[in-house]
């Protein structure tokens, strides 16, 4: 739809003066000319009779004066209908959240989204990422969130977030005091570490096989808030990402070690099953969770 050219042919044709007109919608008078001149080419007809004096609309304008009234009409209120369908989205959505993502990064975002949508019913169940793999496999959530990897064939699996991983200790920890520490330094440490099917866990697993580190001892706990007491309290590391540590950090209880080593990173991704693929909730929330 010519929408520009038929917002200044509206407009000509009540004010009848080219430069008037331009003023208005704040365009050159060339432009008025164009667009008339545009609208004139696709209908193949004249829209205006110029004489020195006056400006008068000729029979096929006065016709299409009527019909882009009513289009610029039902133009505006789809644009209205749309609008208010995003705002009146109703129904619920169940979102499962590996710990990371559900603790710290999703309340700021669900704050907004509701906001957004106030009559959407919004439920998290937060779990590691193999049981929120399960959860969505098994349709009991609509759409999860996971920081660890998944090669569940069935599920559609796409990064959203990059996230950063860290080596936390109390500020009293001996390597906490230095100001460059190398992997090696790392030998023989006590650490403590998120659950098997965790994917802090899986990244943990990984940076100390892969940099062939021997563990003195190693404690579990299945909760980020668990392991930062732990290391608070005591003389531990551990890895978890800097999201969860922002706060402890900033507070003065938690230190990062200073490693040589460049920072280590990892993807966040939403998963779902295809059949949820189609679902309003589902991909409002995508939309919303892609552009934040
Ligand atoms: O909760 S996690 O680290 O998968």
């Amino acid at each position: 739809m010519y929408y520009d050219e038929l917002k200044t042919f509206i407009t000509l044709a009540e004010v009848k003066n080219f430069t008037k007109t331009a003023e208005i919608l704040h365009l050159s008078q060339p432009s008025v000319s164009l667009h008339i001149k545009n609208l004139e080419k696709e209908f193949q007809t004249k829209l205006f009779i110029r004489s020195p004096k006056q400006l008068r609309m000729t029979p096929t304008g006065e016709l299409l004066y009527d019909r882009a009234k009513q289009m610029m009409a039902l133009y505006e209120q789809t644009k209205q209908d749309i609008l208010e369908h995003h705002h009146s989205v109703k129904g619920g959505l169940k979102i499962g959240a590996s710990f990371t993502i559900g603790e710290y990064i999703l309340p700021p975002f669900l704050l907004d989204f509701q906001q957004r949508y106030p009559e959407l019913e919004l439920e998290v169940i937060i779990g590691n990422t193999k049981e929120i793999v399960e959860l969505v496999r098994s349709y009991q959530v609509d759409i999860g969130l996971i920081e660890g990897q998944t090669n569940e064939k069935e599920l559609s699996v796409h990064p959203f977030m990059q996230d950063e991983l860290v080596i936390v200790a109390s500020n009293r920890h001996e390597l906490a005091q230095k100001e460059e520490v190398a992997i090696t330094d790392l030998q023989n440490e006590a650490w403590v570490a998120r659950e098997v099917g965790s994917g802090t866990r899986e990244y943990f697993n990984h940076f100390i096989r892969s940099n062939g580190l021997k563990v003195k001892s190693l404690m579990i706990i299945s909760s980020n808030q668990g392991i930062k007491e732990m290391l608070i309290n005591g003389n531990a590391l551990s890895l978890l990402s800097r999201s969860v540590v922002a706060r402890d950090i900033e507070h003065g209880h938690l230190s990062v070690i200073r490693l040589k080593h460049p920072p280590f990173y990892r993807m966040f991704s939403y998963i779902y099953s295809p059949v949820m693929e189609n679902k309003q909730t589902v991909l409002i929330f995508l939309d919303r969770l892609q552009n934040r």
